[in-house]
């Protein structure tokens, strides 16, 4: 039994005394203590020392504070898995040398046995389960197949992603067989993780924004959904789509317990496109972290008057930016937890 089980309730829609709190990419570079193992050890060997994944995934555990762990690891580890080569390249971010852009990069993709090439991940799930002694849940993740595509083809990260785009418009065909790779290899990747503990999964579609909503149906929920259905009733998956408001009614129907919202999207609208029917996650604007501490705790109390107290996840509308002063997350996550209804 977990003894903070806020976010797990939510997440079923029922009444909490007040709603869970935690944020995307939590585990990363405004916290001191990260920057100092990032100056020892390169990203990947990061995310494959169980030990140190575990390390990173606790602090803002204990630093901060979250009602949830979110484990330290990366979406890219899924191409890797396939035979496609990932680098991080410091200050630049994800660099693929071999973009595909073919039927022979398509054709040298493989579904892996992800017990094999991604063993790391499931080790360092028991690990951190260990060492978070029951206190908060740990939420597992994978990107989108086509947040996933998206860098597979372009090479790396983009505004627009233009190549991934123009691949699938010009290559429907090839594309959809990468996309499936992507799906199957996902949804294997997942299951994983729950046998190895992880209690809820979210499933991040950063990219999904770039498309109109009909190319976002073909390219990118219909894989979502194959996800979804693989994976309940077992586990609840939290399914975010970064500039995806359009496709809210939707994916509310999809089986998923919860959706993620980005600041673009007001809680009003969010809550009517969904017709109250499903628990919400969001979508504080990542960059007013940086507004003073007073004007947080303020914005961060008003955002959940707005969504309200049930069927509700406080959590940003993205990423938590490397700039953010501690005191300054702090101040929003205890916002949260200092509301009385
Ligand atoms: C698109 C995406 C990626 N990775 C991820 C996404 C989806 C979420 C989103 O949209 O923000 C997901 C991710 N990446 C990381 C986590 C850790 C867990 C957490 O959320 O706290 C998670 C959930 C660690 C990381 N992944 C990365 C870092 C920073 C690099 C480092 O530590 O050396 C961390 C902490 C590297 C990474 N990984 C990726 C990029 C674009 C970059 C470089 C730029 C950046 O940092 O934002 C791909």
């Amino acid at each position: 039994m977990i003894k903070n089980d806020l976010f797990l309730r939510a997440l079923k829609g029922e009444t909490v005394s007040r709603p869970p709190v935690w944020m995307m990419r939590q585990a990363g570079r405004y916290l001191p203590d990260f920057m100092k193992l990032k100056e020892k050890y390169d990203f990947f060997t990061r995310c494959r020392t169980p030990e140190l994944a575990t390390e990173i995934t606790v602090m803002p555990i204990h630093q901060v504070g979250t009602d949830a762990a979110i484990l330290f690891s990366d979406i890219l580890v899924v191409p890797q898995a396939m035979n496609i080569e990932v680098e991080m390249k410091p200050g630049l971010g994800p660099w693929l040398p071999h973009p595909i852009r073919d039927k022979k990069g398509v054709d040298a993709a493989v579904v892996p046995n992800v017990y094999e090439e991604l063993g790391y991940v499931y080790d360092a799930i028991k690990l951190t389960k260990e060492a978070l002694n029951d206190e908060v849940p740990l939420i597992g993740f994978a990107g989108s197949p086509w947040t996933i595509f998206c860098y597979c083809v372009q090479g790396q990260g983009s505004k627009n992603f233009d190549k991934a785009k123009a691949f699938c418009f010009s290559e429907p065909e090839l594309a959809h067989q990468l996309l499936q790779k992507i799906t199957d290899t996902t949804i294997a990747y997942l299951k994983g993780k729950v046998e190895a503990g992880v209690d809820a999964v979210q499933v991040f579609d950063s990219w999904g924004g770039m498309l109109s909503p009909e190319d976002y149906q073909t390219f990118s929920w219909q894989y979502m959904q194959q996800i979804i259905d693989a994976l309940r009733p077992d586990i609840p998956v939290i399914a975010f789509g970064k500039g995806c408001w359009f496709a809210l009614e939707h994916m509310s129907k999809s089986g998923a317990a919860a959706l993620g919202v980005d600041w673009t999207c007001s809680p009003e609208v969010a809550r009517k496109l969904t017709n109250n029917s499903i628990t919400l996650q969001g979508n504080f604007d990542p960059s007013r972290l940086l507004s003073p501490i007073p004007e947080i705790e303020k914005m961060a109390l008003e955002m959940l008057n707005r969504f309200g107290k049930d069927k509700y996840i406080a959590n940003l509308g993205h990423g938590i930016l490397p700039n953010i002063p501690v005191d300054h997350a702090k101040a929003f996550v205890n916002a949260i937890k200092n509301y009385e209804s």
